[in-house]
């Protein structure tokens, strides 16, 4: 501290938001949360502070409001208003002060970046590029009070500003912003349900919901990106496989007839030598696990307990490999059989359609027997792979974007409109939007629902059925809104499907 030169006179240069920033010659910065800035203004004289602005999100605006603060090493002093219910709902003034009083650590931003995370319960982020000593002594130079009111700001700012002159704290210092455009998106990281026709157009939707949203993570073979608990529905693969032409899959034909045998054969068991799926289906547990299935099928085809068994308890033990594929499932619904294998670790690139491959094979062969002995025609229904651990290793990245960027596009417009969940038949009467759901098939009405608004609909919709396609949901969307439009502007052309004609 030092005595005031008698005309000292700073002027706050903002490097951050300037437009939204309003400039004044002292040491006092005000941070006025949610309340409007102006309104702290009015009631000051620009000479008392530095600078007044808005916190509204403490991930995106403490950054910013930092980096003013190192550019302008004259302002000693910040004056923090938590006063609005807004504040507490957002926790910047908290996240702010929680910065000052207990400092930050190195971490992860959502989308993997290294990042200051401020100690504190509100999530609270500063780009890494700042350095960390800089920060320290910045924290070191502040002195702050907290304001609930707008009076008690006008109090601290004065009693600031009778203070005698504060020595900038160092040379202003900027630090270079790295324009990073991430690359995977939020979303949910456990459970994600993903079906297609066939096992390439599947994959297809696999690689690219992983590398739009998958963590990455390291891992002892290097990085990979991963979903946990993925489940793939595959509806339609043909009995003797769909290769795309040209042939985008990681495997050809040759590969596949060989590695059925591994799914579906016994196999010798060697010291030294990997075990085999089939190996440990066929023999392994000193039982035929896929003849039980079978026999168990035909015995009772209703069964909810035909369960074939890889992992063996011992893996534990003096296994440096145990087997992915943990566990299938088979069961006959509605003259369908479907078969669900669990994956505890798959490599969703390499692995998986030779891995979905041989399952069909399997389920295939399961079906054909339970037919020849049962006398029966059961058709072939879906193949549904649990890949608990679904990954993509780093060195395959550049791969999948590029079969992302060429198949999955095409595959999107692919339009379907067999959405399970049914259908909806929207129309007005009586002053009011109808809402028919019909059934997929034979297009039989089950509940129908009715409103002024779409917002009201789409709510009661989205509720009573959740499992909508995003597409049909969104359309939906779109269609209500016009009903609504036509509702309101007392126009009787409303037409599902049909344009808006205003
Ligand atoms: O049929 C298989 C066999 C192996 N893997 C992959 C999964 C993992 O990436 C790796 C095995 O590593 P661990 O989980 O056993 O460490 O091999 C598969 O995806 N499918």
């Amino acid at each position: 501290m030092t005595v005031a030169p008698s005309n000292y006179r700073f002027n706050y240069k903002p490097h951050y938001k300037p437009n939204q920033l309003i400039c004044g010659h002292g040491q006092t910065a005000i941070i006025t949360g949610w309340t409007v800035r102006q309104s702290v203004a009015k009631k000051l004289n620009p000479e008392d502070y530095a600078v007044i602005g808005n916190l509204y999100s403490p991930t995106r605006g403490i950054g910013p409001l930092i980096r003013n603060l190192l550019a302008n090493t004259h302002v000693r002093f910040l004056v923090i208003l938590d006063a609005t219910k807004e504040d507490k709902n957002a926790g910047g003034c908290k996240c702010l002060l929680d910065f000052l009083e207990q400092g930050f650590t190195k971490g992860k931003s959502d989308t993997g970046r290294d990042i200051w995370v401020i100690n504190s319960d509100i999530n609270g982020y500063i780009d890494i590029e700042i350095d960390e000593n800089a920060l320290e002594t910045l924290r070191q130079s502040l002195d702050y009070k907290l304001a609930n009111s707008i009076k008690e700001v006008v109090d601290s700012v004065e009693e600031f500003s009778k203070k005698i002159y504060h020595k900038p704290w160092g040379e202003p210092l900027t630090f270079p912003i790295m324009e990073s455009s991430p690359t995977v998106l939020p979303g949910p990281r456990y459970g994600h349900r993903i079906e297609g026709k066939t096992i390439a157009e599947t994959w297809v939707k696999i690689l690219q919901r992983i590398k739009t949203t998958g963590t990455i993570r390291p891992t002892q073979y290097g990085q990979w990106q991963e979903l946990i608990d993925m489940t793939a529905i595959v509806t339609d693969e043909p009995l003797n496989f769909y290769f795309p032409s040209p042939n985008y899959l990681p495997i050809k034909r040759e590969f596949i007839n060989d590695y059925i045998g591994q799914i579906l054969d016994d196999a010798p068991q060697k010291e030294g030598v990997k075990y085999t799926y089939g190996q440990r289906l066929r023999s392994w547990f000193e039982r035929d696990q896929i003849k039980q299935a079978i026999d168990k099928l035909i015995s009772d085809k209703d069964s909810s307990r035909v369960v074939m068994s890889l992992w063996d308890v011992k893996d534990y033990e003096n296994n440096d490999s145990p087997p992915c594929l943990n566990h299938i499932w088979v069961r006959i619904v509605d003259d369908e059989l479907s078969l669900t294998a669990t994956f505890r670790s798959n490599d969703m690139f390499s692995a998986w359609p030779a891995n979905a491959m041989g399952l069909r094979e399997l389920q295939q062969h399961i079906i054909e027997e339970v037919n020849n002995k049962y006398q029966h025609n059961f058709q072939l229904g879906p193949l549904i792979i649990i890949s608990q651990s679904a990954h993509i290793y780093s060195d395959c990245w550049e791969h999948a974007d590029k079969v992302i960027e060429t198949e999955y596009r095409r595959i999107c417009q692919q339009r379907t409109y067999n959405d399970p969940s049914g259908s909806f038949l929207i129309s007005i009467k009586d002053n009011e939007i109808i809402v028919e759901h019909i059934t997929p098939g034979s297009g039989e009405v089950v509940n129908c629902y009715s409103g002024k608004t779409a917002r009201k609909l789409y709510q009661q919709i989205a509720d009573t059925c959740p499992s909508l396609e995003i597409k049909h949901a969104m359309y939906l969307g779109t269609e209500l809104q016009k009903a609504e439009i036509c509702l309101v502007k007392n126009l009787d052309s409303y037409q599902q499907d049909k344009p808006l004609i205003i």
